[in-house]
């Protein structure tokens, strides 16, 4: 059977209700590189995983959702909330962990920084510091209030992150590589209580076991979508071009590169966006 890139079917699950996100004709350069040109994405589906090789979009995707970037041309949407309109009111529905904990961490202590979320969404101090207590606790950090964010190490401060996310209940929660420095226990926790929020999850991901138990997969390459659709029918396609393109590699180091095109799944379809 010839290879073929795109899923025979969509993905079954049901759509949010309050309206998810939507991309519509999406324009983004970064400096002097286009990323997006026409990209069309509806993202309704409450646990949606984002695959690509590095520089493919998926953290300007991400943020393009949360109003970090906007577009230069087109609209981005988000729980009926127009980005570039509503931009300021964005963060208190949708919360974002940050690929660099640097660029997500601000406050001295993990107190601070896990009160902040709840705070803006108008509870209490009394009330915040509850919160954010609690789910410390949960998380087997119960006590870590007082500590200073800087003497955490990599993993730890992903982890305070990712909890301060939780901890200000945003409507929809996006992450970009979010369980990284991790270890296996603390991903095992966290993978279980994303798999029970409410909330609609968005996740870029190079671990693509994360990812299995999703609504959907895209797979993004280039700034277009590869492919899209449940997560037993894309992640085996994106993997099919990672070895692809290594084997390709390996080939070209060879002096092979006359065969490499005959690798299957070398070669990748044109973009394809839904
Ligand atoms: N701050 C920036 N200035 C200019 N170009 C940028 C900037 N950030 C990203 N880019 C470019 O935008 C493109 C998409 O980058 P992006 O960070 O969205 O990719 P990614 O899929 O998240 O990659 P990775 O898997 O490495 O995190 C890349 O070509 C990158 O070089």
């Amino acid at each position: 059977m010839p290879f073929s890139p795109f899923p025979s079917s969509p993905p079954a699950a049901p759509p949010l209700p309050d309206g998810g996100a939507r991309l519509d004709a999406v324009e983004v350069t970064r400096g002097t590189r286009v990323v997006f040109s026409g990209l069309n994405l509806t993202l309704g589906e409450r646990r949606i995983g984002l695959v690509g090789d590095n520089g493919s979009g998926k953290s300007t995707l991400l943020r393009l959702l949360n109003g970090l970037i906007l577009p230069d041309a087109g609209t981005v949407e988000v729980v009926g909330l127009d980005t570039r309109r509503h931009r300021r009111v964005l963060p208190a529905h949708v919360g974002f962990v940050f690929q660099n904990v640097d660029h997500q961490i601000i406050f001295p202590t993990v107190r601070e920084e896990m009160a902040f979320g709840p705070l803006e969404q108008g509870q209490s101090k009394v009330a915040a510091r509850a919160t954010a207590e609690r789910l410390l606790a949960e998380h087997g950090c119960a006590g870590w209030g007082e500590r200073a964010v800087d003497e955490l190490s990599e993993g730890q401060k992903q982890l305070v992150c990712i909890l301060a996310a939780l901890a200000a209940g945003p409507r929809v929660l996006l992450l970009d590589e979010p369980f990284s420095a991790l270890d296996l226990p603390t991903r095992l926790a966290l993978s279980e209580r994303l798999a029970g929020l409410d909330q609609q999850v968005l996740m870029a991901s190079h671990d693509l076991g994360l990812l299995a138990g999703f609504d959907r997969v895209v797979w993004l390459h280039a700034g277009a979508v590869a492919a899209d659709g449940a997560p037993g029918e894309v992640l085996p396609l994106y993997e099919a071009h990672a070895r692809a393109r290594v084997a390709r590699a390996r080939l070209e180091r060879g002096g092979g590169v006359s065969t490499a095109r005959h690798v299957q799944g070398a070669n990748l379809p044109g973009p394809r966006s839904r």
